[in-house]
């Protein structure tokens, strides 16, 4: 056999050979398609574990037994957080490994019943939209609908609706795009309320209460919460892989080096994970009800740091438990720049100080 080994014979190989390419292109999808995941996971405690540590999420209900029992569970359950970077992790390799952006999401949705540790994975997405990009010929951007089940039952975990750019086989002719679009307003506050309330604590009749008093005021519940978390090897490469995502802006240096990040960048999933982690640790979460309108506004790299602010749009005394009440809130990750990174809302319930 003859020896392909030395430098230069390579390197001529490497140029003759086909890539077997992995992913699939925007051409590949149409709507109404529906896609089983070939990948599952195992829900681990260890995986569970990782993530929240990672991420700043220190939830005691999802750390220790006395905890969790107190809020109606058997045991530590599996955060929604790491779920849904789970659920999604899995779909990468057949909706976006072959790269593009992850633009946002919406409709996250949890059923009310736990999930425990030992739980098996089965992901399915089903194609919603296909769409042209007018400001990117070389992309398509396509939307799933997405289903994290049980795998042993069937029952619905975790449901979504995500939106990606895809690389195109062929760029296609566009009118390119809105530039230069909408600064809307003239106001060089840009509609900022004159006065930010901040609420005295973390329970819903702090929310509730911060609300009333800024009711009727050219006021607006918001704030910032003081944690940052540094991106790292872990938080760029380790978390996502662990969720089986297989896409190369995580961990293949290599090729993110000619684009347009110059390099590796933070799983989206991460990122608003740490931002929520830093929101938690100011507010008694009882327990995560959905988000809507999720968007990623710019990338995130090692290096950078994620840091939250929290909008409080809503509180009202219907949740589930009587031991909470609901509250809507806007969150947006920003960096050590003060630019956003991510931003979306959220519904929660959160624990009533009366139950003390
Ligand atoms: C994407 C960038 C370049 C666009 O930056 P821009 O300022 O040019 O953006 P834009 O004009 O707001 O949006 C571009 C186009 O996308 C559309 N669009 C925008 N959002 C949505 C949405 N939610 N739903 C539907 N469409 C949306 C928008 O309408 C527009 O359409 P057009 O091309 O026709 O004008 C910029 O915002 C950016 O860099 N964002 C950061 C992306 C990012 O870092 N994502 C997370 C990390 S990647 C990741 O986690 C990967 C994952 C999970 O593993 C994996 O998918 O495999």
């Amino acid at each position: 056999m003859t020896e392909w080994t030395d430098a230069e014979t390579f390197a001529r190989a490497l140029e003759r050979a086909d890539t077997k390419e992995k992913g699939n292109c925007f051409e590949d999808f149409e709507e109404g398609d529906l896609l089983e995941h070939d990948p599952g996971l195992t829900l681990t405690r260890w995986g569970n574990e990782s993530w929240m540590s990672q991420t700043l999420n220190h939830d005691p209900a999802y750390w220790r037994t006395d905890a969790a029992t107190a809020r109606g569970f058997d045991e530590p359950p599996i955060h929604p957080d790491f779920l849904t970077a789970a659920t999604l992790g899995i779909t990468v390799e057949d909706l976006s490994e072959k790269g593009g952006y992850f633009l946002g999401r919406t409709n996250v949705r949890f059923p009310e019943a736990p999930v425990y540790p030992g739980t098996e994975l089965r992901v399915e997405s089903e194609v919603v939209e296909t769409a042209t990009s007018s400001s990117r010929p070389q992309y398509g951007i396509v939307t799933w609908r997405t289903r994290g089940l049980d795998a042993a039952t069937g029952d619905v975990l975790c449901s979504y609706e995500r939106t990606n750019m895809i690389p195109r086989r062929q760029p296609v002719e566009t009118d390119g795009g809105s530039a230069g679009a909408t600064s809307a307003d003239d106001d060089p506050d840009g509609g900022l309320p004159a006065e930010f309330v901040t609420p005295e604590g973390g329970y819903f009749e702090d929310f509730a209460a911060a609300l009333e008093d800024a009711d009727g005021r050219d006021a607006a519940v918001a704030y910032r919460h003081e944690r940052g978390r540094t991106q790292d090897d872990v938080t760029v490469a380790s978390l996502p892989l662990a969720t089986l995502n297989t896409a190369k802006q995580h961990h293949n240096a290599d090729v993110m080096g000619d684009s347009p990040s110059g390099g590796i960048v933070t799983y989206g999933d991460v990122t608003r994970s740490t931002a929520l982690g830093h929101a938690r640790s100011d507010e008694r979460t009882w327990r995560e009800v959905g988000f809507d309108d999720e968007r990623f506004h710019t990338f995130v790299a090692s290096g950078d740091t994620v840091y939250a602010f929290t909008r409080v749009l809503g509180a009202e005394d219907d949740a589930d438990s009587p031991e909470a009440g609901t509250v809507r809130f806007e969150h947006i990750a920003f960096n050590q720049d003060d630019e956003p990174v991510y931003s979306g809302t959220r519904t929660a319930e959160i624990q009533k100080r009366s139950r003390n």
